[in-house]
């Protein structure tokens, strides 16, 4: 069933890299807001006359906490109609109308096999809340990789949170690379990180996130593995 629209006031808005911002929403309309990790919700705005070309995705960064407050990041897409008129117009105090949460971009019910994380951008977003309730909620799991690429060691989003959760939740490996720099850390895309993990043939589970660029090489080259469609979940943002 699609959740009915309600209102979301935003609570906050941080600058979280040169042209991403994080967005705190409140949603006074229910006590709880309840969703699984890696579900998203869709906000209406006010940019088309027709009502479903105004709608836009964006995945919950946050975990579930019992709360009605969730966490949305959002990158600002050259001539990118509805990010940029988030990033013009919302401020504290906007009242979005959103519903949700929707998706079945969900973690597998139970964590039997590796867990591959792959992604790009604010393609983050979904595994930042996997990982925040795996940790919080002591759920039984095998190794996971968090593999993140971005262009510069400036567009990494959640990167101390995510060096962390690494000494904090056993298991957990944070994995960074940069397409466009050099640096201490990895270079290049996320293509190789998990072929090299995976070249051990362990069972696992491949959650891919971000623009369809990105996915689609991923999913094309886990599936060359060896491994199946099956063993694949995709989120593509678009
Ligand atoms: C389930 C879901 C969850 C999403 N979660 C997020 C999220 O957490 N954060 C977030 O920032 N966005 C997220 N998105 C994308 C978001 O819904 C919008 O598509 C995005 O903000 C662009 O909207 P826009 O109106 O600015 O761009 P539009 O005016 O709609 O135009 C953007 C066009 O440019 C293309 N495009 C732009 N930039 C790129 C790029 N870097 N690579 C490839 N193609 C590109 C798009 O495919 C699209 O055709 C999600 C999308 C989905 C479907």
């Amino acid at each position: 069933m699609i959740p009915s629209w309600q209102t979301g006031i935003v609570t906050k808005v941080e600058q979280a890299t040169p042209n991403t911002r994080r967005y705190w929403i409140q949603l006074p309309e229910a006590e709880k807001f309840d969703f699984k990790p890696g579900q998203f919700v869709t906000l209406d705005l006010p940019i088309h006359e027709q009502r479903n070309k105004r709608w836009r995705s964006y995945s919950i960064a946050s975990m579930p906490d019992g709360s009605n407050v969730i966490e949305l990041v959002i990158v600002a897409l050259d001539g990118g109609v509805g990010s940029n008129y988030i990033f013009n117009e919302v401020k504290e105090g906007h009242q979005f109308t959103l519903r949700g949460p929707q998706g079945v971009f969900v973690m597998p019910e139970i964590i039997d096999r590796d867990l591959y994380m792959i992604c790009t951008g604010t393609g983050i977003a979904p595994f930042r809340s996997m990982a925040h309730y795996i940790k919080t909620h002591n759920i039984p799991h095998k190794d996971i990789h968090l593999i993140f690429g971005t262009r510069t060691s400036k567009d990494l989003l959640y990167h101390d949170e995510m060096k962390e959760l690494e000494k904090t939740l056993p298991g957990f490996t944070y994995h960074a690379t940069l397409s466009r720099e050099e640096w201490q850390g990895r270079t290049g895309y996320v293509h190789d990180i998990y072929e090299q993990l995976s070249a051990a043939k362990n069972p696992a589970y491949f959650m891919l996130c971000g623009w369809r660029a990105m996915t689609d090489e991923a999913r094309d080259r886990i599936l060359k593995h060896g491994y199946t469609s099956k063993d694949v979940h995709v989120e593509i943002y678009g």
